[in-house]
């Protein structure tokens, strides 16, 4: 396994998130347990950035510590130079399950966060932004219809529209759609991809799919096993952007992304 050295491959004035020593360590009855120790990483402006690991090395730890929901044990996140101590609208998180609420449309559970972040906005540009991000996922014609009554694939297309309308300027995603079936798992890929590089804020995204990390990152972020896990190797993904899935297949390079990232789970 190569260890990585802490100097990213851009510019400083480039990054937006620099994990500096991070350390994480939960109390637990039997004692402290070290789940993330002096983990070193910078990541850019407007990359895409995916995280994979073996279950149970650190990966949620660490994206809840980005958004503020988990306190830092030592070392620190900086955001943009500032240190990170809680949680703020400019990090936006999709869980795997949307956690709608189910009475209510999926236009009036996007505006139920819109509404939060523009509260000076007119009533009519609020909705506006809703229905702009809802027509993006494909939810233009379901505008209102119950939360209860969508699909899961569905309702994750309303928690993707709702975390871009909110404008993060970091996007973190907790396994999307770890709980989606195949297909509708790769046209939501499809979707996020789509919006995402309309926007182009930078996205963190936990993935257990190595197939999933590469079409959709800038770079791949591998960790190691815990406890003490740390970045274990780094894979850059240089395919053009925009991307297109059948391109990404037939790509010459695709093979051997896949085969690094397989062999570095495999060790
Ligand atoms: N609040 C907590 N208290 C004690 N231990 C915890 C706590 N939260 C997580 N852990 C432990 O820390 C380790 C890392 O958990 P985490 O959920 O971050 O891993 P993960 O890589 O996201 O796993 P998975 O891929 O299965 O989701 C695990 O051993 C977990 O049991």
């Amino acid at each position: 396994m190569s260890t990585l050295p802490p100097t990213a491959p851009f510019s400083l004035r480039d990054v937006v998130l620099d994990f500096r020593d991070l350390t994480k360590i939960y109390p637990t009855p039997t004692g402290e347990y070290v789940v993330l120790e002096n983990l070193q990483l910078q990541i850019k402006k407007e990359e895409f950035v995916s995280i994979i690991g073996h279950s149970g090395c650190g990966k949620t730890t660490l994206l809840t510590m980005i958004a503020g929901l988990n306190d830092i044990s030592r070392g620190e996140i900086l955001l943009n130079e500032f240190p990170i101590d809680g949680p703020g609208p400019d990090r936006g998180v999709i869980f795997q399950s949307p956690s709608l609420l189910p009475w209510m449309t999926a236009l009036e559970n996007v505006r139920l966060g819109v509404e939060q972040v523009y509260p000076h906005g007119t009533r009519k540009q609020r909705e506006d932004i809703c229905k702009y991000y809802l027509d993006k996922v494909g939810l233009g014609q379901a505008l209102h219809r119950r939360a209860s009554e969508l699909s899961q694939g569905m309702q994750q297309r309303v928690g993707i529209a709702r975390a871009f309308a909110l404008k993060p300027k970091i996007l973190l995603l907790d396994e999307p759609f770890g709980m989606l079936d195949s297909l509708t798992r790769a046209e939501l890929q499809d979707v996020l991809l789509e919006v995402w590089e309309k926007e182009k804020i930078t996205a963190i995204q936990i993935t257990h799919d190595v197939d999933e990390a590469i079409f959709l990152a800038d770079r791949v972020i591998m960790m190691t096993s815990g406890p003490r896990a740390q970045i274990g190797d780094i894979l850059e993904i240089d395919f053009a952007r925009p991307r297109l899935r059948k391109d990404i297949l037939r790509h010459p390079d695709y093979y051997g992304y896949r085969e690094h990232l397989i062999g570095f789970l495999e060790h």
